[in-house]
């Protein structure tokens, strides 16, 4: 059983009399990847901010795994599952300070911590632009900091919302390249997009919201057929 999971039972959101999606089940669990995927204004980031506990639903329950609802802790899914919004906030200053400030939420060894930074800034090509300030840099190298600083913490689960919408060739790389290492360190991903994109080779299984429903199924990917699964087969 994977540490970290988010279990909805039937689920429903509406803003107004809009009834926005519905879903019987759902679950998101370390180990999983997950393609988001509907057309814009379907609710993607909707249901990552249900899933983050920044919103509540119409109905149903959202439940994160072995963290109850207690008196210190009336909302268990605020920072289970860490949110990256498709225009990330980022800290005035340049950018080894919003590295730093990031890493003081790192619960990992100091050593490690120092690994992950050294990794994030080589993975995220940030290395040129430590001394900039995060107020000049791009929207795909934001995006890339922001990636960095997520990085640094080593989620159990978290959701990009569009994390490469709007991006250059080198930049959608980057980017890819840094969820792939997420995924292979056991991060559990939840990706949306409103366009099919490279990131669905990544992933095992895509949930699409349409006709207000949210529609699972498992994704086959070629590398699951063949050696991989003789491998995975005789782990087990
Ligand atoms: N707080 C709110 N009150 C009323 N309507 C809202 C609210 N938040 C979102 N909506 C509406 O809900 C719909 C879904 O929004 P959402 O941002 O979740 O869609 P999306 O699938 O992420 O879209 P995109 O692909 O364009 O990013 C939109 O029509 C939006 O205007």
């Amino acid at each position: 059983m994977a540490d970290y999971a988010i279990t909805a039972h039937e689920l429903s959101m509406q803003f107004g009399e809009r009834l926005l999606f519905a879903a019987a089940e759902l679950t998101f669990k370390q180990g999983d990847v997950i393609y988001l995927a509907g057309d814009n204004g379907t609710g993607k980031t909707t249901l990552m901010k249900l899933l983050a506990g920044l919103i509540q639903p119409t109905a149903g329950t959202i439940q994160a795994q072995q963290r109850p609802k207690s008196f210190w802790r009336p909302n268990p899914l605020l920072g289970y599952a860490l949110y990256l919004h498709q225009h990330p906030y980022l800290y005035d200053g340049d950018v080894s300070y919003n590295l730093t400030l990031a890493q003081r939420y790192s619960k990992l060894p100091k050593a490690e911590q120092q690994q992950r930074l050294a990794a994030a800034i080589e993975l995220a090509q940030l290395g040129h632009l430590l001394k900039s300030g995060a107020s000049h840099l791009s929207g795909g190298e934001r995006q890339r900091l922001a990636l960095a600083r997520i990085w640094l913490l080593k989620p159990a689960l978290l959701m990009l919302d569009e994390p490469i919408s709007n991006m250059d060739k080198v930049s959608r790389q980057v980017v890819s390249t840094m969820i792939a290492e997420l995924k292979k360190q056991g991060t559990g991903l939840l990706l949306s997009s409103h366009q099919d994109s490279e990131l669905l080779a990544l992933c095992c299984s895509k949930w699409l919201i349409e006709s207000q429903r949210i529609d699972v199924s498992p994704i086959e990917q070629p590398w699951l057929a063949g050696e991989y699964s003789n491998v995975a087969a005789s782990r087990d």
